[in-house]
């Protein structure tokens, strides 16, 4: 599949379409099955005229062209895309573990075997992101998928794609945007340090630490760096000095990709092979 999925010109008709796996805003997303190699795809459909209207053009040929050229375990591929009339299709990695989210709403809070070697997953995936010039900048637990394996996928949804079970957030959450993002002033690699931060705190507490009722007290929190944490037996002292270490306002301050991975936290707890004994 990764060789034939750069050259060749693929269509509909090469593939066998399967149950529908959610829906976004501009289109549905299906299971399919390249026709000859049976090898399982997700297929997103997104209808020309969503994109025109919006004047999205630029953005998605640029999107498509990072994300075809990006080649990492901890990164879902868009093997290729092709278009009709009215469609354009993609044809993305198919993550048969579906979402991460589902999994913490499921069981509340990870553990800190899962959540450092998930930190540790999307550590590698950002430093590899870094390298190739690209910034995230929008990981969200929306945003993480599993392979059959339970490793993880940083997927990029663009606009996020509301699978079947309802999320919790509104799309648009300030929650895990650094102090520069929310403050619309210029941002650098460090935004996506930030977020590693928020989303380590949240994959052990269950809600992101600046959580409020308005996104007005959000960003009020975010700026302050307005930290708590709520004593419980299962979140470790270093884990709490790794997240500390993360929500620095100054983003030159923040810990860097490879110092996170010598973290002693992320040495005692993560599963080097990104998986962790279920
Ligand atoms: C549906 C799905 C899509 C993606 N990626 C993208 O769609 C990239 C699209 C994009 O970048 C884009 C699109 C429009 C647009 F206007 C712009 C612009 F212009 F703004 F930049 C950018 C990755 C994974 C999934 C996915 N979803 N699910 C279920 C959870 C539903 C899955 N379950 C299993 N396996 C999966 N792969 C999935």
């Amino acid at each position: 599949m990764a060789s034939e999925s750069v050259k060749r010109d693929w269509s509909i008709r090469d593939f066998e379409i399967g149950k529908p796996l959610g829906k976004g805003k501009f289109g549905r997303v299906y299971l399919a099955r390249e026709a000859k190699s049976k090898y399982i795809v997700a297929l997103k459909v997104i209808f020309k005229e969503q994109i025109e209207k919006y004047r999205l053009q630029h953005q998605l040929k640029r999107e498509m062209a990072i994300q075809t050229s990006l080649r990492h375990p901890h990164v879902l591929r868009l093997y290729g895309w092709f278009h009709d009339a009215e469609r354009i299709f993609l044809i993305l990695e198919y993550a048969h573990g579906g979402e991460l989210y589902g999994e913490l709403r499921r069981s509340g809070h990870l553990s800190e075997k899962q959540a450092a070697t998930y930190i540790a997953s999307l550590t590698h995936a950002l430093a590899y992101c870094h390298e190739k010039h690209v910034i995230h900048r929008d990981i969200k637990p929306e945003n993480l998928l599993l392979d059959h394996e339970g490793r993880l996928k940083i997927a990029d949804f663009g606009w996020s794609v509301q699978s079947k079970n309802k999320r919790h957030t509104m799309c648009g959450t300030l929650d895990y945007l650094a102090p520069e993002m929310v403050e619309n002033k210029a941002h650098d690699y460090a935004v996506d340090n930030w977020t590693l931060g928020i989303l380590c705190y949240e994959f052990l507490y269950g809600v992101p630490p600046f959580e409020a009722d308005s996104q007005a007290d959000t960003f009020r929190r975010i700026m302050k760096v307005d930290l708590t944490f709520p004593s419980t037996p299962h979140v470790s002292a270093e884990a709490k000095v790794l997240i500390t270490q993360l929500l620095v306002k100054d983003s030159a301050k923040r810990l860097s990709l490879e110092n996170i991975l010598k973290h002693p936290w992320i040495i005692m707890n993560a599963d080097p092979n990104g998986t962790f004994p279920k």
